[in-house]
């Protein structure tokens, strides 16, 4: 199989670095050693592991492209950057046709979807990659379309916790919400109780001291009327490799709608890819 050259957005990142490490020791793709970053970033290269990676800012990308593009054709970009940063960005791959796996969170989800609708190229989007969530995504969502209105009259109480740093509401927790929602609750995204304080994640949730720096710990709680019944669902994530694989998968189905030459549908999320892997 031909490696599929894939270019990391977000360095130097969190995430963006586990998907560049991992990148770099999968045989099934090759590293194009560009990143764009944010307008602040004052290094112009990072090194992931002996890979020297040129850094690209906002000011700077639109001169750089098509040379990168001549260098490593055909490349798909990953996208972990910023909130800020997704509708530009997302405007940017389909204006160099350039098909992409957005895992970054917030923004404005309806635009984004639009400039991708709109555009000639792939995308998946999804603000958790991590297969197993996705799996608890699509159940819930089949509940909430076979079942609507199932807990109509229960409560919702909804907590997420994520190193300080995060600057949006969990998008995660947004998209489990509105399945919540279809089921019957009556729930604003602004009450989600979002948990950036890590002596409270320590000492009341229990996150262990070295994913305090690197976690995603959700509970969604549902509660009777009258209080005769409680239902929970949560979702542990220490550390951030569990969402590599999935980004992976997402590279590899639109490399398969590449090379089939499919795109009469533009815009997939991780159900679609997990749906089609299955
Ligand atoms: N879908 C999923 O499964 C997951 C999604 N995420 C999402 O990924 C995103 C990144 O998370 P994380 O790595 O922890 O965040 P970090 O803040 O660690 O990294 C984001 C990086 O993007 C840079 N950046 C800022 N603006 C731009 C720009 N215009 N173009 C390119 N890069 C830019 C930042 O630079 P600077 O520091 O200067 O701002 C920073 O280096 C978040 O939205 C998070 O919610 C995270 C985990 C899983
Ligand atoms: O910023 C993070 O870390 C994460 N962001 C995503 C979200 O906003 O839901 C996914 C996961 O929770 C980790």
């Amino acid at each position: 199989m031909n490696c599929i050259p894939i270019m990391i957005n977000g360095l130097p990142g969190n995430v963006a670095r586990i998907m560049a490490t991992s990148a770099l020791r999968d045989e099934r793709f090759s590293f194009v050693p560009f990143s764009l970053t944010g307008e602040e970033i004052t290094q112009g290269e990072v090194s992931v592991d002996q890979t020297t990676v040129t850094l690209l800012k906002p000011s700077e990308r639109e001169d750089k492209i098509n040379d990168i593009l001549g260098s490593y054709p055909g490349f798909i970009c990953i996208d972990y950057t910023h909130p800020t940063a997704v509708n530009d960005n997302a405007k940017f791959y389909v204006a160099h046709k350039i098909p992409f796996v957005m895992g970054t969170t917030g923004g404005d989800r309806q635009d984004l979807e639009r400039t991708v609708k709109n555009g000639s190229v792939p995308a998946v989007i999804a603000p958790n990659m991590a297969k197993q969530i996705v799996g608890l995504q699509a159940m819930l969502e089949y509940g909430a379309n076979t079942f609507p209105g199932l807990f109509k009259g229960f409560s919702l109480q909804v907590t997420e916790s994520h190193q300080q740093g995060k600057a949006d509401t969990s998008g995660t927790a947004k998209a489990l919400v509105a399945c919540f929602n279809q089921l019957g609750t009556d729930f604003e995204i602004s009450n989600i109780e979002k948990i950036r304080d890590p002596e409270i994640q320590k000492e009341n949730l229990g996150v262990p001291e070295e994913y305090i720096s690197g976690h995603g710990w959700h509970t969604y709680t549902l509660k009777a009327p009258d209080g005769s019944a409680l239902f929970e669902l949560k979702h542990n994530i220490n550390g951030r490799q569990i969402y590599v694989s999935g980004t992976f998968d997402a590279v590899i189905f639109l490399k398969s709608k590449i090379d089939t030459n499919d795109f009469e549908q533009k815009l997939f999320t991780m159900i679609d890819v997990l749906t089609a892997g299955k």
